[in-house]
């Protein structure tokens, strides 16, 4: 590790760049094959990165990046000459970029010799690091600083969570939009000189950076958890798989905002088991390989669920809207409820369920609470359960006891943590400005305590 002294004057003023996870309620993975799904944000809980400048060099003058990612216990700094190479390259990719059809890095796939040569700076300046969580939050830390401001040194990035690390909650699409709006933040492109505003522009290449970011942790994402951490509320996406619809449509994904999305009562239960979501992906896709007339049929039939679910979810907004009649919101919420079984019945069929899930889909159906799905890349994770409409007239006082008893289990037996939240709210955001005293506590306080949360989240607008 360099020997640190302090040297000149920041050059830009300490800033924090927040954004949300999410929730897929119905067709996870079968997105990532040009299916269209349903996810909404969960605002309550984000990812927030706090930049600041180093004022520091090494030993031997050099500046540095700091990166410190607590959450994972990973702290490192890289100096100038350590990022040298990939930079040059970097810079020479930007500049190419500009010259071909797509006009600029963030309408470019992944490059693979940036990453190999990311691979390699890893693999010397962190030789010790085998840890997967770290490879993966660095690789993306790296090649978005690469593609976005290769020149930018002095600054460090302190990144903190109160989401769940690999849950199934998009942990990685919030840090990934977390950096991409930061770095472009502290980049001299002209083209983000309008970020604070965070208007539809600024928030489509947020969109298309950080979907690079997740492609660096997971391979091949389907830029549903990205969007939904990007734009907030909830979505219906759909990624075009055929080169010339894209070409056709101007994008690669279609996305439409949820204005008219219920609120679903339900519990989010976080079973712990940890997952990797690119190995379950990629296990999927062996599985696609072997025998796609298997497979796309259940992909296919999850696009159906969506789109009966999206038609379920508008009707079911309506009918709230118009203070409705109770039998017929328990016939949609019912309609809704085996919508959920039926996808989680085709997500086991893929493999991507886990004994520690079945228990959580098992115990909701015994006790009559609501039906349950996996949600997100599964194999561990987080459960979704959507309650049944409890309150009307035919769920009385032993619903709400099968109810308490529900959760008692998931927590006392079973030893679950559970989440009840609402969906939707604002995806990401940026604070330029922050009280001095709030700087020093998010650096110095283990976690994120609720004096800086409730600082933060009052300035979100
Ligand atoms: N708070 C954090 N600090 C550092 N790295 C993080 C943090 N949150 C996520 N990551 C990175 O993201 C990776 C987890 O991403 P992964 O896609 O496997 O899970 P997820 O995004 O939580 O779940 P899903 O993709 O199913 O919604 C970790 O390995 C780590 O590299
Ligand atoms: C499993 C997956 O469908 C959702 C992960 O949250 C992968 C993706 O869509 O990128
Ligand atoms: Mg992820």
């Amino acid at each position: 590790m360099p020997n640190i002294q302090m040297t000149q004057d920041s050059a830009f003023s300490p800033f924090v760049a927040t954004a949300p996870g999410k929730v897929i309620i119905f067709g996870e993975h079968s997105a990532v094959y040009g299916q269209p799904a349903i996810a909404a944000a969960v605002s309550t809980l984000r990812t927030y990165l706090l930049v600041v400048p180093t004022k520091r060099q090494d030993t031997h003058n050099s500046e540095i990046v700091e990166l410190s990612f607590p959450d994972i216990k990973f702290d490192h700094e890289w100096t100038k000459e350590d990022l040298q190479e990939c930079a040059n390259y970097a810079s020479k990719l930007i500049s190419n970029a500009s010259q071909t059809a797509q006009k600029s890095i963030e309408n470019m796939d992944l490059d693979d010799t940036l990453a190999k040569m990311i691979g390699e700076l890893l693999h010397k300046t962190l030789p010790d690091c085998t840890n997967q969580l770290h490879h993966a939050a660095a690789l993306c830390f790296l090649y978005l600083y690469f593609i976005i401001c290769p020149k930018l040194t002095n600054a460090k990035f302190i990144l903190k969570s109160n989401l769940p690390i690999g849950a199934g909650l998009g942990s990685s699409a919030s840090i990934s939009v977390c950096l991409s709006l930061a770095f472009m933040k502290l980049s001299n492109d002209a083209r983000f000189q309008n970020i604070h505003t965070l208007n539809s522009e600024v928030k489509d290449l947020v969109n298309k950076f950080s979907l690079i970011g997740e492609k660096c942790i997971h391979g091949t994402p389907s830029g549903i958890d990205n969007a939904v951490a990007t734009y907030g509320n909830a979505v219906l996406f759909q990624k075009l798989l055929d080169p010339s619809e894209q070409q056709r449509a101007g994008v690669t994904n279609k996305m439409e905002i949820l204005n008219e999305f219920p609120e679903i009562p339900m519990i989010l239960t976080n079973t712990k088991i940890p997952k990797s979501t690119k190995t379950l992906v990629s296990n999927v896709n062996i599985l696609f390989q072997k025998n796609p007339l298997i497979f796309d049929p259940i992909f296919q039939a999850m696009g159906h669920i969506t789109n009966k679910g999206h038609e379920t979810l508008t009707n079911i907004y309506k009918l709230n809207d118009e203070n409705g009649n109770v039998k017929k919101k328990t016939k949609l919420m019912n309609d809704l409820l085996e919508l959920v079984k039926v996808n989680h019945g085709l997500l086991t069929s893929m493999n991507v369920s886990h004994p520690g899930l079945e228990k959580i889909v098992n115990l909701s159906t015994e006790l009559q609470v609501g039906a349950t799905k996996l949600t997100g890349a599964g194999g561990g994770g987080c459960a979704l359960t959507i309650l049944n409409d409890v309150g009307n007239e035919t769920n009385g006082k032993e619903a709400l006891e099968n109810m308490a008893l529900f959760e008692k289990t998931l927590i006392d037996d079973y030893k679950y943590d559970i989440y009840r939240t609402g969906l939707g709210g604002k995806g990401a955001y940026l604070l330029p400005s922050l009280d001095q005293s709030i700087i020093e506590e998010f650096q110095s306080a283990d976690g994120l305590p609720s004096s800086i949360l409730n600082y933060i989240n009052s300035k979100i607008v």
